[in-house]
């Protein structure tokens, strides 16, 4: 049952509503407010109708259907570079598997706060499964407009024992047949930094560990005020991001002021480069900007999986990249610090990519 409206919204406190009582954004959407709660108005600067959004460029798309072909991998490694984003079409993930995933999310959103809340930070028994809105409330100076379930994968076993049900096995098998695409863009792109071969220690580097959102961004009071998800790059070595048809997704262009929107293309996955992959390749791949606006037609959703390396492992420069003599511009650094400190602080663009610079 949705909760009813409070008397007197100047003196009912929003946070302990959305942040504390579980009932996140969606609650808040669900209650009919016809004016955005202050504590979700971002500063002017980050508002999206005050930055320049451009439309006479748009992020490569890749057809995969012809691996073989020489012309992908180099289409691959180009994007990697100079967008840092693409998106991929006729990759092989079935469409049954992406749209029961979408379907999962949205009935997982569905269910009641209380239900949902049994996976907060605080009540949750695994630190592997957590449910929460906005990115990092307590740290934030303005909120942002989504909920999300964020699932860190450790074995079938155990998503079976902690992950919801509502979700486990879309996840499980969206996450399964994505693996042969995230293995096939890795060894296009270490081509292009002049790795031969992707040997056990590299694939654990590269990705030893995955994290699967599920985000929640539902009809918002004015919505030019305040964002889904503010502007980040994410720290994975790739993200592979399913989104459905509502769009919002911007992208900063390269060495430009400039986003670019990701239209939602039917059957296509966007993929990105994330922190541990720019930390790896020595700044040749880009981890690139990008954020969420909030809609106020319309509930989104999207499923990102984070590939990364494990929290164990050191990342730095490879070896191969440096052969040449290039001088290494990020340090050697132990990968859970860095995921710590993406998640300690309010998104804050492309600042976290410091922690690592020498
Ligand atoms: C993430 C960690 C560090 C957690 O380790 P753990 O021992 O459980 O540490 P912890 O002390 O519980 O968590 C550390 C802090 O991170 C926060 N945190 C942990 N998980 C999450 C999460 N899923 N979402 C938000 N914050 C989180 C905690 O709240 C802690 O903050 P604080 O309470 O100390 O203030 C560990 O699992 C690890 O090293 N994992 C490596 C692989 C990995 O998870 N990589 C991240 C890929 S995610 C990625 O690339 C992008 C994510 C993203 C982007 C935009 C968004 O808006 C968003 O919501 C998420
Ligand atoms: O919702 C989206 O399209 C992107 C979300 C995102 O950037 C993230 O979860 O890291
Ligand atoms: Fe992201």
């Amino acid at each position: 049952m949705a909760p009813s409206l409070p008397m007197d919204p100047n003196t009912w406190d929003v946070i302990s509503f959305a942040v504390d009582k579980g009932h996140g954004v969606k609650g808040l959407a669900d209650l009919g407010l016809e004016t955005l709660p202050k504590q979700y108005i971002q500063p002017p600067e980050e508002q999206i109708i005050h930055s320049t959004v451009v439309t006479e460029n748009s992020i490569p798309v890749i057809d995969l259907s012809n691996w073989n072909d020489p012309m992908v991998a180099e289409q691959i490694c180009n994007a990697a570079e100079k967008w840092g984003f693409f998106q991929i079409v006729n990759h092989g993930i079935p469409i049954e598997v992406s749209e029961n995933v979408k379907e999962a999310t949205r009935q997982f959103f569905g269910l009641p706060a209380e239900q949902k809340n049994k996976h907060s930070k605080d009540n949750s028994p695994t630190n592997n499964v957590r449910y929460g809105t906005s990115f990092t409330p307590k740290a934030e100076k303005a909120l942002e407009w989504k909920d999300f379930l964020s699932l860190f994968y450790v074995s079938d076993d155990e998503a079976a024992a902690q992950w919801p049900s509502a979700f486990r096995n879309e996840a499980l098998d969206f996450m399964k047949k994505s693996e042969f695409v995230i293995r096939r863009l890795l060894q296009a792109l270490m081509k292009g930094l002049n790795v031969k071969e992707i040997d056990e220690t590299k694939e654990s580097l590269f990705m030893g560990s995955k994290r699967i959102n599920l985000n929640y961004y539902p009809k918002c009071p004015e919505p030019e005020l305040t964002v889904g998800v503010g502007r980040h790059s994410d720290v994975s070595t790739l993200t592979i991001l399913l989104q459905d048809d509502i769009g919002g997704l911007y992208v900063k262009k390269l060495d430009s002021d400039a986003w670019v929107h990701v239209p939602p293309i039917n059957g296509a996955i966007v993929i990105n480069v994330g922190d541990a992959l720019q930390i790896l390749s020595n700044g040749k791949y880009k981890s690139v900007e990008h954020r969420v606006i909030a809609n106020g037609i319309k509930n989104r959703i999207s499923v990102p999986i984070f590939v990364n390396p494990r929290p164990s492992d050191i990342i730095g420069p490879l070896p191969e990249v440096l052969e040449s003599g290039e001088k290494p511009i990020y340090k050697q650094v132990l990968y859970s610090d860095y995921v710590k400190h993406f998640f300690r602080k309010a998104h804050d663009g492309k600042e976290t990519v410091d922690f690592a610079k020498i």
